[in-house]
């Protein structure tokens, strides 16, 4: 009987004899298939079956996160899945680094000692210059994202000195890393597109959506100062944070510097600039804010476990017009605290209590009618929560980044370690008479 291709396969006569080359080719298939199963045999004697599924899941993570730019560090364990977020950070990252060498340029050339303290202007010359530099790196990556940011540029479109002084500045500031600076899409091209990218960030907020904060320089009295100011950087999505950088040019590299005063003040480059960052459930970093800082590895950062809240470093804002200081200072007495508060300028705060610097940042309000502006707080919000902190209002409320440019729903800020703040929060209940129902 002749077999046929269009025969069911039981109605061919297996008692035919094979042709001897087919029987070679079976001979050699099956040595194969013993070669191989003696393999696996043997892999699978050897390695637990778990391990090789963890190789395979970094495998895989590996060539899902592949990059071809040499500077780019992801501070996930290779065994983990891709980060939503990596192009956002990594983005966000270099934004912020080259707006605070903006920054940094501005305070040397223009404000270190040359300037009367009362003279804002290098602060408004380093302000629209450092927003245009950060809103031309997300409008170049992310088009569709709409931006909140502290400034728009009417003023500049009234004053050509001022809008030329700015666009000598962004024109040439710039990443060393050339692959990076295309990544951010290199120079803008003149100083009318320049204004149009400062007024982009225009957003009204709210709970829809991706949106970006920005505080081009949060804490404009420290950096005149030569202390601490913040260049500050975050995204929402649909009203909750999910990722925060901040520069902070004058803060100690070194994680491991307790808080002291506002350190730094006046002091020279040498060892300063901390860059901090934060994705939602992937933790928070820290790495070295120099002109290669993406080249630097970042490293896990995490709150100071706190046994005895009266060893805590508490910080709190060097103006008594930002929040209360006197309250502060009963709470820390009630919370057995000797060591006077540490005062320093801007978001700084929060990434010092997130490296553990310092431990406790107390905001409360001075006047009943001031709300605080989402740029203020968003990304050292989630840096500090990412870091095992607890952030809330004076009433216990989480910060809502939902309602708009403002934090209309919440009063003050309390922001201490997850383990400790419920015991920080009923102090400052205590001390601010707050009733459950007030
Ligand atoms: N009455 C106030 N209460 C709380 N924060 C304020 C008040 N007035 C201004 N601020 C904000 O405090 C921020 C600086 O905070 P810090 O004291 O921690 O450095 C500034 O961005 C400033 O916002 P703005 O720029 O709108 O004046």
């Amino acid at each position: 009987m002749m077999s046929s291709p269009h025969l069911p396969l039981d109605t061919v006569d297996r008692t035919l004899p094979l042709p001897s080359h087919h029987k070679t080719l079976a001979l050699r298939y099956l040595t194969l298939r013993l070669i191989v199963s003696l393999l696996v045999l043997t892999v699978a004697l050897i390695i637990p079956p778990a391990a090789i599924l963890t190789h395979l899941r970094q495998l895989s993570g590996q060539i899902l996160r592949y990059r071809p730019f040499s500077f780019y560090s992801s501070t996930r364990a290779a065994s983990e899945m891709p980060s939503p977020f990596a192009s956002e950070l990594q983005v966000a990252q270099l934004a912020v680094q080259r707006a605070s060498i903006l920054t940094k340029r501005v305070f040397h050339e223009k404000a270190k000692g040359t300037v009367d303290k009362n003279d804002k202007s290098p602060v408004t010359i380093g302000d629209f210059g450092a927003q245009a530099l950060i809103i031309a790196a997300l409008q170049h990556n992310f088009p569709a994202d709409e931006i909140v940011a502290e400034e728009e540029a009417a003023q500049l479109r009234e004053d050509p000195t001022l809008r030329n002084t700015i666009w000598q500045l962004v024109k040439d500031t710039k990443l060393e890393d050339a692959s990076a600076e295309k990544l951010l899409g290199g120079s803008i091209a003149d100083s009318d597109s320049m204004l149009e990218l400062i007024d982009l960030g225009n957003s009204k907020g709210g709970a829809n959506g991706r949106i970006w904060t920005i505080d081009p320089i949060d804490g404009t009295k420290g950096f005149l100062r030569g202390g601490q100011y913040a260049v500050c950087l975050g995204l929402m999505v649909d009203g909750h944070v999910k990722v925060g950088v901040l520069g902070c040019p004058n803060l100690p590299a070194d994680d491991a510097t307790r808080l002291t005063a506002d350190i730094g003040t006046n002091q020279t480059d040498e060892g300063r600039g901390v860059l901090f960052s934060a994705v939602h459930s992937e933790g928070a970093t820290s790495r070295p804010l120099t002109a290669g800082a993406l080249a630097e590895p970042a490293k896990p950062i995490s709150m100071r476990p706190l046994h005895d809240l009266a060893k805590a470093t508490f910080c709190e804002s060097v103006e008594a017009g930002h929040s209360a200081h006197d309250d502060q200072a009963a709470i820390s007495q009630k919370l057995g605290i000797t060591e006077p508060s540490v005062r320093m300028d801007s978001q700084a705060k929060y990434g010092s209590i997130a490296r553990g610097a310092g431990d406790i940042y107390l905001r409360l309000p001075v006047k009943a009618t001031y709300e605080e502006k989402i740029w203020d707080h968003a990304a050292g919000d989630l840096i500090v929560r990412e870091a095992g902190g607890q952030v809330t209002d004076i009433y216990g409320k989480r910060l809502d980044f939902a309602v708009g440019r403002t934090l209309a729903n919440n009063k003050g800020v309390v922001a201490a370690p997850a383990a400790v703040h419920r015991k920080v929060l009923d102090v400052v209940q205590e001390v601010l008479k707050i009733t459950p129902s007030s």
